[in-house]
């Protein structure tokens, strides 16, 4: 399975292309609508997210609800689209700088500058309408097909706020699945504790009252994947290293942590790995969680536990200082709208970034045409290796 995404933050439309996903699994456009709105939830967001409301529309690879096993085609219209036509359309327009309104002033800590260099242009609104965020929006879309299709195969995958500018979430560890995505709604923030739920919106609304920014820690959890899915085998099949990756590559994201994570550098071994039992029902299992489902690349079967660091968003209303392209002098510009927290909008997009990453590894593992065969073989595997 992969996906392409195309669109620009104020073009006319997003799209995904999605390939490789077995024929005959069950697909609604609800199911990924549901993921959309929870996307654009969250305290510290800016206007832009009251303009949008995203929905999408399935144009290819699903008839009557289920998939046909050709490219999956998604597309999410931006609404604000209607307010940046001449500014976005692929018409050539008058050179009037306003009217395109020509980016020369780079944002440190956003794409701007060094994709103005990488690709020449010398009007980095060509740079920012793609480096955007808004592309999470197809991503999530994507990730959302994943889910269902990791859903009915009784793996769950859910993402949540754990920690925003310092603020720690109160500790989830004994919450089932079910549990914790009554805190995975993003609206404005959850987290199980009311008071710090309020701690947390008061310092998001104190950085914008600030004109900063700030970032947080987001957390995804995975029940029932198999264990030995990837492989230690290869480098660039350790499914651990994928999902590390994926984390990194959403926007602002700046690390990514496997169960206890960097913890493990300041323990003995004893209080890092997790002991090994069996049982009639479970097969296979660890006492304890703490490399957070994962050894030697491949799945352990025990939940995975993963979680990624979002950097405060650059574009600050207080601006730091950056030079001018044109000019080469300093500035310090005030900015029309942008968040100033989206990390409960990031938990979103980070549960749906590792749901496709893990429905490839299915997919690549269990290599099947139709749904109902991948199923009998998950199924098959699960009971062999219960037994084993
Ligand atoms: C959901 C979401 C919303 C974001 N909103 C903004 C925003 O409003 N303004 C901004 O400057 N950056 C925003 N960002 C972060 C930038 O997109 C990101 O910092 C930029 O693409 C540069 O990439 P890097 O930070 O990964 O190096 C957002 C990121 C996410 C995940
Ligand atoms: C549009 C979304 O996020 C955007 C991500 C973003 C950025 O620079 O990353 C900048 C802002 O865009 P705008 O300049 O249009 O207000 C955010 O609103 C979205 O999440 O759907």
């Amino acid at each position: 399975m992969r996906y392409l995404t195309s669109g620009e933050s104020h073009g006319k439309q997003l799209t995904t292309i999605i390939e490789g996903l077995p024929a005959r699994m069950p697909l609604l456009k609800k199911d990924i609508d549901e993921s959309l709105l929870r996307r654009q939830k969250g305290h510290g967001r800016g206007r832009r997210m009251q303009i949008e409301k995203d929905l999408v529309e399935i144009t290819s690879g699903v008839r009557h609800g289920y998939t046909l096993g050709s490219p999956i085609a998604l597309v999410v219209n931006n609404d604000d689209f209607k307010s940046w036509v001449n500014i976005m359309g692929e018409d050539p327009v008058e050179e009037d700088e306003k009217i395109r309104r020509v980016v020369t002033r780079p944002r440190p800590g956003h794409a701007d500058l060094n994709g103005a260099l990488k690709y020449g242009h010398r009007d980095m609104r060509n740079v920012l309408e793609r480096s955007s965020a808004r592309e999470t929006t197809v991503r999530v879309a994507a990730g959302a097909v994943a889910k269902i299709l990791l859903k009915q195969l009784g793996i769950e995958v859910v993402g949540y706020v754990k920690e925003i500018a310092g603020i720690r979430a109160k500790e989830i560890d004994t919450l089932s699945v079910q549990e914790r995505f009554d805190i995975s709604d993003a609206s404005p923030v959850r987290v199980l504790d009311k008071d710090v739920e309020q701690e947390m919106m008061d310092r998001i609304d104190q950085a914008k009252k600030d004109g900063d920014s700030i970032g947080g820690v987001c957390e995804v959890y995975v029940e029932g994947m198999p264990a030995g899915v990837g492989s230690y085998v290869h480098y660039d099949r350790k499914l651990d290293a994928k999902l590390a990756g994926s984390v990194m590559s959403i926007n602002a994201f700046k690390g990514a942590e496997i169960g206890i994570g960097f913890e493990a550098a300041r323990k003995n071994g004893s209080e890092v790995h997790d002991e090994i039992a069996w049982n009639e029902e479970r097969g296979y299992y660890r006492k304890t969680n703490r490399l957070g489902g994962f050894e030697g690349g491949m799945t352990t079967g025990m939940p995975i536990v993963i979680k990624g660091v979002m950097k405060p968003i650059p574009t600050l209303y207080k601006p730091l200082q950056s030079v001018d392209i044109d000019t080469k002098e300093p500035f310090n510009a005030s900015i029309e709208r942008s968040d100033s927290c989206a990390v409960p909008a990031a938990a979103v997009v980070m549960e749906h970034v590792i749901a496709f990453e893990l429905a490839k590894a299915i997919t690549e593992q269990f290599p099947s045409d139709q749904f109902p065969q991948l199923k009998k073989a998950i199924d098959a595997y699960r009971e062999e290796i219960r037994c084993f």
